[in-house]
């Protein structure tokens, strides 16, 4: 039996994959198992029993991935399952800097009692007046799942796309229209586009990078699209952006009280991955992940440990351990099994950064007294028998 706890709605459709061996539970500190949103968990702690947390979405700057991975607890993400609905906002988000759609709109409603609305709505319009995006310059910086789409959506509308990322995946190569400009430097991106739009995790080497230096080499009358996270931009070299009008306008997805009112500001209440795809899409593939790994130790799309998948163990009987990625763990685990005269049937090792994970399969059962000696190698930060 699982235990599990939502910190936020999950929608139902990922909830009825798990089987009749998950129940929820009321208080986190009791569960195996979280699924998460945009919930922040740097302030939990988490009980002993946590082993896994599932985000449904892409950013994980809301979950402490160091501390749950020295306290062997995997995170999962669910990559690229809420970037087509982020891509349809972020277009969105550029022909609503680009036309005055807002304006117009707040001007019918203001008239709606006028009579001769009709006519005075074409004397009205050319206030609301804009240009359209064919053949300006666009500039996406990072191009992982939601970056691609936005580029290639953005070339079938007739711009002229740049591309920037140094670490681009070869999923993401594979994905990219060939007509995308390869951007060698942002600054080249910040120099040529007329609109350019972020797709960065926050991550320590990415936060505050569209800042006052950043904003000073771009065009005068730039729009600036942020649908990824507000600590990418520094907000008081944004805000000075705007008043000067250097920046035609900020578009983001990420209200904050410096930016809320501001104008040329276009503020969204974080709604990019806020459609009924993108949510079901979430929730059944971080559903997935949390009983992939609960029930079998698979781990595939984790942000603090190594994928390791050895499927299902049939008749054989499963050892899973979460450790440091430090010389010798396998010759002390492998040690430990012979000593109680075990044969292993499969294993497998993989590491990531400092962390490491390796899944053996033995024939037989597995004592108690395995696990406790497992447990006391130095290094060793979960095992698991799942029998
Ligand atoms: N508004 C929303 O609702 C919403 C929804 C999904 C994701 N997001 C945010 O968008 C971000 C991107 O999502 P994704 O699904 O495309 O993630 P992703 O991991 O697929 O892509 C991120 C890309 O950024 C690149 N990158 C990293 N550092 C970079 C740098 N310094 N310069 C240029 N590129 C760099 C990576 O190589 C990768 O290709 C997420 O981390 C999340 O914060 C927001
Ligand atoms: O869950 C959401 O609504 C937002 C998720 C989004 O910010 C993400 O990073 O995937």
């Amino acid at each position: 039996m699982y235990k599990y706890y939502c910190f936020n709605a999950i929608a139902e459709c990922g909830l009825a994959n798990l089987s009749e061996d998950f129940v929820p539970v009321s208080d986190a500190k009791d569960a195996d198992g979280i699924l998460v949103r945009s919930a922040a968990l740097h302030e939990l702690e988490f009980g002993k029993n946590l082993k896994v947390i599932a985000r449904a979405g892409a950013g994980v700057n809301n979950i402490p991935l160091d501390r749950c991975a020295e306290e062997g607890i995997v995170v999962f993400n669910t990559p690229g399952a809420n970037a087509n609905g982020v891509k349809e906002l972020v277009i969105a988000g550029m022909l609503l800097a680009s036309r005055d759609i807002l304006g117009g709109i707040n001007w019918v409603q203001e008239n709606e009692e006028d009579g001769n609305i009709a006519k005075d709505a074409e004397k009205a319009k050319k206030a609301f007046a804009g240009c359209e995006l064919e053949g300006k310059k666009l500039g996406v910086i990072g191009l992982g799942a939601i970056g691609v789409l936005v580029a290639n959506a953005a070339q079938h509308l007739g711009m002229d796309v740049y591309g920037y990322d140094p670490y681009l995946s070869v999923e993401s190569a594979w994905k990219i229209s060939r007509g995308i400009h390869h951007a060698r430097t942002v600054d080249e991106i910040y120099s040529e586009c007329d609109y350019i739009t972020i797709h960065v995790p926050a991550l320590d080497s990415t936060k505050g990078m569209i800042d006052a230096d950043a904003i000073s080499l771009m065009k005068d009358g730039v729009v600036v699209l942020n649908f990824a996270r507000d600590v990418l931009v520094n907000s008081e070299a944004v805000v000075d952006g705007l008043v000067s009008g250097k920046i035609k306008h900020y578009v983001t997805d990420f209200p904050t009280p410096e930016i809320a009112g501001v104008k040329g500001a276009i503020v969204i209440p974080h709604l990019g991955a806020s459609t009924a795809e993108a949510e079901e899409n979430c929730a059944k593939m971080a559903v997935k992940e949390m009983r992939n790994y609960l029930e079998y130790g698979n781990i595939k799309n984790s942000v603090n440990y190594p994928n390791c998948d050895m499927g299902y163990p049939g008749d054989n009987k499963r050892i899973t351990l979460l450790h440091h990625n430090i010389p010798n763990m396998i010759g002390q685990i492998t040690g430990v099994l012979a000593k109680d005269n075990m044969n292993i049937a499969d294993m497998s090792n993989k590491s990531k950064g400092s962390y490491a994970y390796t899944m053996i399969d033995v024939d037989s059962d597995i004592p108690e007294s395995v696990k406790k000696d497992l447990e006391a190698i130095d290094g060793i930060l979960r095992v698991r028998i799942l029998n």
